[in-house]
């Protein structure tokens, strides 16, 4: 509640007018600097403003550009954390001193950065006479342009997000509704463009801050966030977002967009949700030289240090929500292995990029063997090329590996059906301990470089053949792109691939679009329209001798949703591989055989739920069947479902089965009665 301070408001108002002619002489003139010499408005430092009270005190006079102490009179407001925020009379965003922050709880609900109000006012004023954070998008020769990001993508993007900060109920509505028309704006390409301009166009804060300035009162700071109830955190530090790099604290939006799916494909409540970033700095000099970046000016943490603030991040948010479950999105390759292997045997959580990309190309590859008329188990016959040995491609060359095991090859045959390169090309035993023990396993034999290609024998590949050569050499059945280097299947490489197999499985699934090893349209070309094709960015269909090739999406978004609502349902215990490879099979098992005749791999995104409500019916039988389901109500339904149906669970649309009650817990944005609750009751 905003309350007007003590005097009277005709004199108030007459200060403000005062106060306004004051600034206006005041801008542009010189006036002293907190620290004692002059300066121009606002050429303080916030660091300096941060360290020193006293400097806080003059600057907050300064740049409201009141030198008189009458103008000062506070207004008086009642309301602590996110409805100051929210409050259009109140709210100073990003302009929050420290000292604000702390007294009204705000502290987590900003990014760390503090602005002046004139640093804001010539934000605003670039955007509004330049459009500065869409003007690439004009430009043609804009990488993301010329893969198809549009000025009307972000145009729709922005509309989007207006009504979401305006009508949570309508924004979700409309995107559930419309999920295959809108993935594509609140998701990936469109998502990547948010993280890029995040910090430029920063308006309304949703979510949760935490830096590393934070350390040592992350718990409190949990506290200011204003629901009690949480269900689902999806967390990134910001370092790899999507194909684009380390991005800092701007890797929020892809949080954010992480958790608009939570809500329209697998119906998570919205006020349960909880975007964060952890900011321990970037090390993308570029952003810390943008005056517009509100993250973290330093370079980032690394190591135990780095390692105690993720740390003390997951104690803050377990100790508040005890049950929550925790999503890592997008940390970069070093740090993604450690830290699940650091809390998946402790933690409700998973890591989308290694265990959500696993389980959504192991079903793309058991969906193209269906395709073609072969079993799952035939998988552990192809030949892969892999592109990429970062967390995802490494991520999905272990999850391929173990689906071969259960299909009865051993760990060394699985392994020998890989050859994977990475930004210097083939990966062979040559280069010893400097690639990731997990990669060691895959290791090629090593030759001595002979000519183009390599040297002779069963192993004729050097250490960084090209992935033309491997190619060629090889002949696989499926290529592999998880690089995020953009188009780096040529068309020799493509035409190779297709004259070695009958259909072969093109994937190149980096992201955004600009980053996809190689378009549909190319694929189509040369593979002569034989391939199937899915990238993690959507492309639209191509076609090939006047035959349409769908374009299939191999993006984990066909994963985090349902798994996440599985694992929560039934609020399993943890996150296992058994329940990983079961959203897997659900997944695979989702198509029509119809579509797999067409060559469509993974199902429509139009009715995106109830792919996750398979998902997770098998993620939560798996998980009681391993002992991790604790909520009896979801046991229940679990065991009534095994008791009614065995194992066929396909087209199941009875009242017993476990599709059934996922379906009818989730949330469905409808407008609900709304009734007043005086202050004191039910409290
Ligand atoms: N479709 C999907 O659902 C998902 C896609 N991805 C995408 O995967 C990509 C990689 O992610 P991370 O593994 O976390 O990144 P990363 O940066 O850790 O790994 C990239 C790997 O690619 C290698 N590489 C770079 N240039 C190459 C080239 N020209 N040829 C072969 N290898 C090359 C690097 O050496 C490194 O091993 C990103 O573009 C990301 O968007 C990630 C998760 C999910
Ligand atoms: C899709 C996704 O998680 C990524 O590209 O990182
Ligand atoms: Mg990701």
């Amino acid at each position: 509640m905003l309350r007007v301070g003590t005097r009277p408001l005709p004199s108030a108002a007459a200060a403000a007018g005062r106060a306004a002619a004051t600034a206006r002489r005041a801008l542009g003139t010189s006036v002293p600097t907190a620290s004692g010499g002059n300066g121009k408005i606002g050429s303080t430092t916030s660091e300096a403003v941060e360290e020193d009270g006293d400097a806080e005190e003059k600057r907050w006079r300064y740049y409201r550009g009141v030198p008189d102490r009458r103008q000062e009179l506070p207004v008086y407001v009642r309301d602590l954390g996110k409805p100051v925020l929210l409050n259009p009379l109140l709210n100073k965003g990003t302009a929050f001193l420290w000292s604000e922050r702390e007294r009204f709880h705000l502290r987590g609900l900003l990014p760390s950065r503090m602005v002046t109000m004139e640093e804001q006012t010539a934000k605003v004023l670039e955007e509004y006479r330049e459009g500065a954070w869409d003007k690439a998008a004009r430009d043609p020769n804009d990488e993301m342009v010329q893969a198809g990001l549009t000025p009307d993508n972000i145009r729709k993007w922005e509309y989007l997000k207006g009504i979401q900060g305006q009508n949570e109920t309508l924004f979700y509505r409309v995107l559930m509704d419309n999920f295959a028309e809108m993935a594509s704006v609140v998701y990936t390409p469109t998502v990547g463009w948010a993280c890029l301009n995040f910090s430029r166009m920063f308006r309304i804060a949703r979510g949760m801050y935490f830096s590393a300035k934070d350390r040592g009162h992350m718990v409190s700071i949990a506290y200011n966030w204003p629901s009690q109830k949480v269900d689902a955190i999806v967390v990134t530090d910001g370092s790899r977002i999507l194909g684009l790099g380390d991005l800092g604290m701007n890797g929020m939006g892809i949080s954010v967009g992480k958790l608009d799916l939570y809500v329209a494909a697998a119906g998570f409540h919205p006020a349960r949700v909880l975007p964060c970033v952890i900011d321990v700095g970037t090390n993308n000099k570029e952003l810390r030289e943008d005056k517009s970046y509100l993250g973290l000016n330093q370079e980032r943490l690394e190591g135990d240090e780095y390692l105690q603030v993720v740390d003390e991040f997951v104690a803050a948010a377990k100790a508040r929500w005890p049950k929550v479950l925790i999503q890592f999105e997008d940390f970069r390759t070093e740090y993604a292995s450690k830290l699940l292997e650091r809390y998946r045997y402790e933690h409700l959580c998973f890591n989308d990029d290694i265990q959500g990309t696993a389980a959504t190309a192991l079903a793309g590859i058991y969906a193209g063997l269906a395709a073609t008329n072969r079993p799952f188990s035939d998988i552990r016959h192809l030949r892969f090329v892999v592109c990429g040995a970062g967390s995802a491609g490494m991520g999905v060359v272990q999850w391929l590996c173990k689906a071969m095991e259960k299909h009865g090859a051993d760990p060394d045959e699985a392994a020998g059906k890989f050859w994977i390169l990475d930004a210097d090309g083939l990966i062979t035993e040559s280069r010893g301990n400097s690639v990731e023990k997990a990669t060691r396993r895959f290791a090629r034999k090593a030759t001595p470089p002979a000519g183009e290609g390599g040297g002779k024998g069963d192993e004729e590949l050097a250490d960084g053949a090209n992935v033309e050569q491997v190619v060629k050499k090889v002949r696989p059945e499926v290529l592999l792109g998880l690089s995020g280097a953009g188009r780096i299947w040529s068309s020799a490489t493509i035409e190779a691939l297709a004259e070695g197999t009958d259909r072969p499985l093109i994937f190149p699934m980096s992201n955004p679009s600009h980053k996809s090893e190689c378009s549909a349209e190319d694929a189509a070309k040369y593979a002569k329209g034989r391939g199937i094709f899915a990238s993690g960015s959507p492309f639209e269909d191509a076609s090939y001798d006047g035959k349409v090739l769908p374009s299939n999406q191999s993006n984990n978004l066909y994963v985090f949703p349902g798994l996440a609502l599985g694992a929560k349902l039934c609020q399993s215990k943890l996150v296992t591989d058994g329940m990983i490879m079961a959203a897997s099979e659900a997944l695979a098992n989702a198509n029509t055989p119809e579509d797999l005749a067409e060559g469509r791999i993974y199902p429509g995104l139009s009715d995106v739920r109830s792919i996750s409500v398979r998902v997770a019916a098998a993620v939560m039988r798996q998980a009681h069947a391993e002992g991790m389901a604790t909520r009896e109500n979801a046991i229940l339904a679990i065991e009534r479902d095994v008791n009614a149906f065995g194992d066929d669970h396909d087209e199941n649309e009875s009242e017993a089965s476990l599709e059934r009650y996922v379906m009818n817990m989730m949330y469905f944005p409808v407008y609900t009665p709304l009734a007043y609750v005086p202050r004191g009751v039910l409290e």
